[in-house]
């Protein structure tokens, strides 16, 4: 698989007249995890839909440049806040998505391996209509590393977790996604104390760089380096929300 980019987008955006962000930078470095966080409404999921070359509800002026210049188009796999999991296919099947809509054969012992890692080997044949919230999310999950692409694009995709699960999963995320350029949306100070290479706080006005533990990621959740990083970054929040 192609080598992992960095990513750098510079710009504006505005819906209806009214500014979302405005020149700020955000660079994604090559082969690495960074946690973007801030207020709910501040612009996250719209600068991952920006990188995916989807839609967004208003219009960005700016570019978005990869370290390779080579095109994005094909090379990122993206998790979305909600599961987008087909209600008709089976939860093995959705798994499978990917290569299926590729005309790909696809690897069903890599995508049964996975949802056994995601513990979703004995509902592997059930729709996701059977399964849980924290199930489903899962599911997207597995189906999104099932994706052999060098960047990852995650919003939010731990929240509907039991805490204990969540840990879990942050730690398999972290092991199938090595070397690959990710971006994690998330509004959990401690997930971005543990996973982040860099912490990036988007407000209107700039993409801000936090700094991350002196550990190198992916940090143990009781780690005291996670925990006081964690602590600060929540301080942090708490005064900057709306
Ligand atoms: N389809 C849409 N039509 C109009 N406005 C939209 C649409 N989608 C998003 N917006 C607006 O764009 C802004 C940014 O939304 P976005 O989803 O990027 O925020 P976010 O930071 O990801 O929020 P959250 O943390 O709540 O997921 C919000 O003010 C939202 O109301």
């Amino acid at each position: 698989m192609n080598e992992a980019p960095s990513i750098t987008l510079q710009g504006s955006h505005a819906i209806d007249g009214r500014t979302l962000f405005d020149g700020i930078t955000l660079t994604l470095p090559a082969a690495e995890w960074t946690c973007l966080l801030g207020p709910s409404g501040v612009g996250k999921s719209t600068i991952l839909r920006l990188i995916l070359g989807l839609d967004t509800a208003g219009t960005f002026t700016g570019s978005i440049e990869t370290s390779d210049a080579k095109p994005l188009d094909n090379r990122i796999s993206y998790m979305a806040q909600s599961d987008l999991l087909l209600p008709w296919l089976t939860v093995l099947e959705n798994a499978v998505l990917g290569a299926r809509l590729r005309d790909e054969k696809p690897d069903l012992d890599r995508a049964q391996t996975l949802l056994a890692r995601v513990g979703l080997s004995d509902h592997q044949t059930k729709k996701p209509a059977a399964l849980s919230g924290g199930m489903r999310q899962r599911a997207a999950l597995a189906r999104t590393l099932m994706e052999d692409r060098p960047i990852v694009l995650l919003d939010e995709p731990f929240s509907a977790l039991d805490a204990g699960t969540r840990a879990d999963m942050q730690e398999l995320a972290a092991e199938v996604l090595t070397d690959k350029t990710v971006m994690l949306v998330t509004h959990d100070p401690g997930e971005a104390a543990r996973m982040a290479h860099q912490i990036v706080l988007l407000t209107p006005s700039e993409a801000k760089q936090w700094p991350v533990p002196p550990i190198p990621p992916i940090r143990p959740v009781d780690a005291p380096e996670t925990l006081s990083a964690q602590s600060e970054l929540l301080a942090h929040m708490r005064g900057f929300r709306a």
